[in-house]
């Protein structure tokens, strides 16, 4: 298996979804710990929630030694990583050295880009040192292959606003530069 993939996408492309499966095919051959920030707060407290229904229960991290002694506790084989755009870029790096220096497979699920189109610190990171990209695409209401999140809420200049669901829309290429 290769040590460090991203499985990337806009908003609603079933990033959660997709980890959700992978834990199951996953967990037949190694031990498989499920993560996501405490920063995001769309999945209820203790579990990664896709909107297609599906639920798991995960550890919720705060900081990078709270996120080791996880997977110490759980002798992780495989880390996989929700809402990876939040993990400050410390903490990707040190997952990528621990993979490093031992057999751990480490998945990061995540937003490349945000509203504004700029690609977040940790997804930067994550792609360069990722041997596997994997993006995944929503629908945009005009019926194209959605790449983007289009936020029409107000913003006050902040690009870290979680949750929000009504006010986020995956747009297609074209649709994106329109609204800009
Ligand atoms: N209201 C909804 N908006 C978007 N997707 C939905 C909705 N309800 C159910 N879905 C399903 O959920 C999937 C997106 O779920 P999710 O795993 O939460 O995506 P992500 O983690 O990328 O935000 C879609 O592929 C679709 O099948
Ligand atoms: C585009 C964008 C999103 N966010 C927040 C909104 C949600 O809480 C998560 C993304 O959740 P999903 O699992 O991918 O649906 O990120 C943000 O803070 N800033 C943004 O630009």
């Amino acid at each position: 298996m290769t040590p460090i993939s991203f499985i990337y996408g806009p908003m609603k492309s079933g990033k959660t979804a997709r980890l959700i499966g992978d834990f199951y095919a996953l967990s037949e051959h190694y031990k498989v710990t499920v993560v996501r920030p405490s920063i995001d707060t769309r999945s209820p407290d203790g579990y990664v929630k896709s909107r297609n229904g599906s639920e798991l229960q995960c550890k919720v991290f705060a900081s990078t030694d709270q996120l080791l002694s996880i997977m110490n506790a759980s002798g992780t084989e495989v880390l996989l990583v929700d809402e990876a755009q939040f993990l400050p870029a410390e903490t990707v790096k040190q997952l990528i050295r621990l993979s490093l220096n031992t057999a751990l497979q480490v998945r990061f699920y995540g937003l490349m880009t945000d509203y504004l189109g700029n690609i977040f610190e940790a997804s930067e990171t994550i792609t360069k040192f990722s041997q596997k990209l994997e993006p995944l695409f929503a629908n945009c209401h005009c019926g194209k292959p959605a790449q983007f999140t289009q936020f029409t809420g107000e913003s006050n200049g902040r690009t870290i606003i979680v949750g929000h669901d009504e006010e986020y829309f995956p747009v297609c290429t074209h649709c994106f530069l329109e609204a800009c």
